[in-house]
């Protein structure tokens, strides 16, 4: 217990209504609802949760890898036209980009489409997503004092935000409906709707009655959550490449072997196992968010600290992650230090060392969504680029909010890289540039085909 940092009492914090009991494995918390943006209700909150992990079977992850594998195709392509003009490219606004996009299909089945567009529904999630972080630092919940909220010309353009997107989700929620009382597929365990995996289908498929404006929360609370968080690893784990050019001759090899040229499957998870390792080691020295909140809801002491009724704990993983008591080598970007036949790190096996998506009953309920989201988007792109620090780029410095950003962006130069041979295995296809084939068992799934992008043509 010594490890964590408790930076701050009694501090006003993201996460309200915590309990502390003496012991990490049993913290609980209510997730951005004291934000003021979704509802502090986390009783609601704990229920719905029951139903939404349960959502994470087999048929569903399959279509969400190949949900991960076409967005990141639509950033190669991107990538591709800034590599042939000679373009340097901002990856940390790219990386928010791709995940809002994911997270947008994989949630409520919307495509903000925002690596291309910049409609005015992707700006008003930027906004309320800006707003949800500086409330989560702000230190008075000034959102609350009434006559602010209404001359506010910032806590305005939120409001109209806010609306925008609860009008859109609305919609969404009503078209999804129809969709649902027409389909004939009966509800069970490993359902999934081909045309439209996303977890609002899922929920309203499973005849959970709930409201529509406890769903559009919930829906709201998965697009926060599940964002700025992956952007960020990948964001960071880019940087980390940058420094480490023998761990991406590594990770390009495993890349090559086991993806060739086309699209991750659910199977390829389990085979790229140093992909993973990267993540794992991104996880530790950039863990998002870096400081965990608990508030206390009564009398307590943890780790020789009295803690009041009422006041917050701030737990540093940036630390814990970073201890030289815990870690050899600790500052290091090393992927090696976890074994590729070793189990997959989590808290529980780390001994609660390493809690990259935190631990007990409110940990991450999409740590496996965000795994294989950004080991996907890590594999596609270093299987057609190499990336390096753009020349004169500003140096790469931290600010934190509720995940750490960038002070002035990760600006870098992309190279196609040299296509390497092809050797066609039963497995794995044999494909001529600009071909069509059957990708995946989860592109099977959903009945898609793929091209391979024409990054190496
Ligand atoms: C690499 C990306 C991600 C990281 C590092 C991450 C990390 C975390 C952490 C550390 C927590 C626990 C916070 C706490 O204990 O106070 C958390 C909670 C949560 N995460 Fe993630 N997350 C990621 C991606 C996602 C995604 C993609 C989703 C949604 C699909 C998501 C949904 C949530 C939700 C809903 C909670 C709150 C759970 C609750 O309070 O019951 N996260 N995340």
């Amino acid at each position: 217990m010594e490890e964590f940092s408790v930076i701050s009492y009694s501090f006003r914090s993201f996460y309200c209504k915590t309990y502390i009991e003496g012991k990490l494995k049993g913290l609980f918390k209510e997730f951005v609802m004291g934000t003021g943006l979704i509802p502090a209700d986390g009783e609601v909150w704990r229920i719905r949760r029951r139903t939404i992990v349960p959502a994470l079977h087999q048929k569903y992850v399959a279509a969400m890898i190949s949900l991960f594998g076409q967005a990141t195709d639509r950033l190669c392509k991107k990538l591709d036209a800034a590599a042939s003009d000679g373009e340097d490219v901002e990856m940390e606004s790219l990386f928010s980009r791709l995940t809002l996009d994911i997270i947008g299909k994989a949630v409520f089945n919307y495509d903000f489409d925002s690596l291309t567009n910049d409609t005015g529904i992707v700006e008003a999630v930027y906004t309320v997503l800006r707003e949800a972080e500086d409330r989560s630092v702000s230190p008075i919940p000034f959102w609350e004092i009434p006559i602010w909220k209404d001359i506010s010309p910032r806590q305005k353009r939120v409001s109209a935000a806010l609306k925008l997107i609860n009008d859109i989700l609305d919609d969404l929620i009503a078209i999804c409906k129809r969709m649902v009382d027409e389909e004939e597929l009966q509800f069970h365990e490993e359902y999934v709707n081909e045309q439209d995996p996303s977890i609002l289908h899922f929920l309203l498929a499973s005849g959970d009655d709930v409201s529509s404006k406890q769903l559009r929360d919930d829906l709201m609370t998965m697009l926060i959550a599940g964002h700025e968080t992956s952007a960020a690893v990948l964001t960071w784990t880019f940087y980390l490449l940058s420094k480490e050019p023998s761990v991406v001759s590594k990770l390009q090899e495993e890349v090559d072997s086991v993806l060739g040229d086309r699209f991750p499957t659910i199977g390829d998870m389990k085979k790229l196992k140093y992909a993973t390792r990267v993540i794992n080691e991104s996880l530790r020295l950039y863990p998002q968010p870096p400081v965990l909140i608990r508030r206390s809801l009564e009398n307590d002491v943890l780790g020789g600290y009295p803690i009041k009724r009422g006041e917050d704990i701030f737990i540093s993983v940036w630390n814990l992650h970073r201890s030289p008591k815990l870690w050899d080598d600790a500052e290091k970007f090393k992927p090696e230090r976890w074994p590729l036949d070793g189990p997959n790190p989590n808290e529980t096996n780390q001994n609660f060392s390493y809690l990259p998506f935190g631990g007990g009953p409110r940990k991450c309920v999409g740590d496996m969504f965000a795994s294989y989201e950004t080991v996907v988007a890590l594999a596609m792109l270093v299987r057609r680029f190499d990336f390096q620090i753009a020349l004169g780029a500003p140096p790469v410095e931290m600010t934190t909010g509720a995940t750490i950003h960038t002070t002035e962006g990760l600006k870098m130069t992309v190279t196609r890289r040299i296509k390497p041979p092809i050797v066609p295995t039963l497995e794995m296809p044999t494909l001529n540039a600009g071909a069509s084939v059957n990708l995946s068992e989860g592109d099977a799934l959903l009945g898609q085909k793929g091209e391979v992008s024409s990054a190496h043509s």
